[in-house]
């Protein structure tokens, strides 16, 4: 009960694999039969692809997956927004100092939210280590869990070229109001010098609740097949690569994947029998945030209590296999959630978490399997069996 670390390989999907290492082994530009049958494949997919977020076949580029589609985003626009100088100063609107040479514009300016993915949050850190760009990480509201809109454009500078922020976070499942902020920042970019372009990474998203690139009016939008039982492949949806998109080659990569769309509404009713269960004051739901949205297969949840450490709770079931967070964090220990901690969850009850996330293939009966293995490890740990 960890699908939002990664899901298992569909069926179909093994299966649709098998066939095209076996028939179309060739490389794609090759013009005899199996390079044929490649680039068949690779067309057919770029089209799923495009119909699953709702752009078209040239608006898909293939990625080595999530991390290398984000990275290329903030390449891209780091890149846009150094040609907008240049050209600027072709134009003669603004001169290098004389003296210094150094460009007379600021750093490009990035924004982001405090609880992104760390292919995100890692790079952006970089980059202002690195004195290539000023960031501003907006933090997400304590009371929502969600980034505020308002927040974020209170934090818009004239240097800002790019604001990253994921559609769901991974760890609370919050869904973040991407469709209003790309409506309100539009209006912004009327009125700029530097566009202000938009990235979201759905990699949490998709399969789970509905994405549509172009309703939600993002300029690029990251794609990861492996959250969706494909492969561990990515792709970045733009709007127009390269025209109505600045897009600058990093590197180029290629995969297949398929669409499907999980959902699962009932962990949440299950997991309410949990609470009665364990009697209403033992369990804390640290994704319930009032006027939030969240993803449909995602519980985050504390059994409160001493010696309930997430990590100490999972090492006691017989049968669930889940995370207290992020797969990616997993090296941080008994160390509470970042992600948490900036919803506003206390310390002693983030250090209970534990992140349920459920599949597709997940059924009622196996939640309340998961229910009572929890109830039991929290027995056998408090003594009481
Ligand atoms: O949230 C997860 O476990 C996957 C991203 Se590290």
């Amino acid at each position: 009960m960890d699908y939002n670390a990664t899901t298992p390989l569909e069926p179909q999907v093994i299966q649709a694999v098998t066939e095209a290492l076996h028939e179309a082994w060739g490389n794609p530009s090759s013009t005899y039969t199996p390079g044929v049958k490649a680039k068949k494949i690779i067309t057919q997919a770029r089209e799923n692809v495009a119909r699953m977020v709702g752009g078209k076949a040239d608006d898909i580029i293939f990625t080595s997956g999530g991390t290398e589609a984000n990275n290329l985003v903030f390449h891209s626009a780091l890149e846009a927004y150094r040609e907008s100088c240049r050209t600027a100063e072709q134009r003669g609107e603004r001169h290098r100092h004389e003296n210094s040479g150094t460009s007379a514009w600021p750093l490009p300016h990035i924004l982001v939210s405090n609880v992104e993915h760390d292919s995100v949050r890692l790079t952006a850190e970089h980059l202002l280590k690195d004195a290539t760009a000023d960031v501003t990480s907006v933090a997400v509201s304590k009371v929502t869990g969600r980034v505020e809109v308002e927040d974020v454009l209170a934090a818009v500078r004239p240097a800002t070229c790019l604001i990253s922020i994921m559609m769901a976070n991974n760890e609370t499942g919050v869904l973040m109001p991407i469709r209003e902020l790309c409506q309100r920042v539009s209006f912004v970019n009327r009125q700029r010098q530097h566009r202000i372009l938009l990235h979201t990474d759905a990699a949490q998203a998709i399969g789970k609740v509905r994405v549509d690139a172009r309703d939600l009016g993002v300029d690029y939008l990251t794609i990861v097949g492996h959250k969706f039982y494909a492969p561990r492949v990515g792709a970045l949806y733009v709007n127009g690569p390269g025209t109505t998109t600045p897009l600058y080659p990093m590197l180029f990569g290629g995969g297949q994947e398929r669409n499907f769309r999980p959902g699962y509404r009932s962990m949440f009713a299950v997991l309410c029998v949990a609470k009665a269960i364990f009697g209403r004051e033992r369990i804390h739901f640290n994704s319930h945030f009032p006027d939030s949205e969240t993803l449909p297969n995602t519980c985050n949840v504390s059994i409160l209590g001493a010696g309930l450490q997430g990590r100490k709770v999972l090492s006691s079931c017989r049968r669930l296999l889940a995370s207290v967070g992020a797969a990616c964090h997993s090296h941080r220990g008994d160390r509470p959630s970042h992600i948490l901690l900036s919803c506003g969850i206390p310390e002693e009850v983030a250090a209970n978490a534990l992140r349920l996330s459920v599949g597709r293939g997940t059924s009622r009966a196996e939640v309340g399997l998961v229910v009572e293995d929890l109830k039991n490890a929290v027995e056998r740990l408090e003594g009481l069996n």
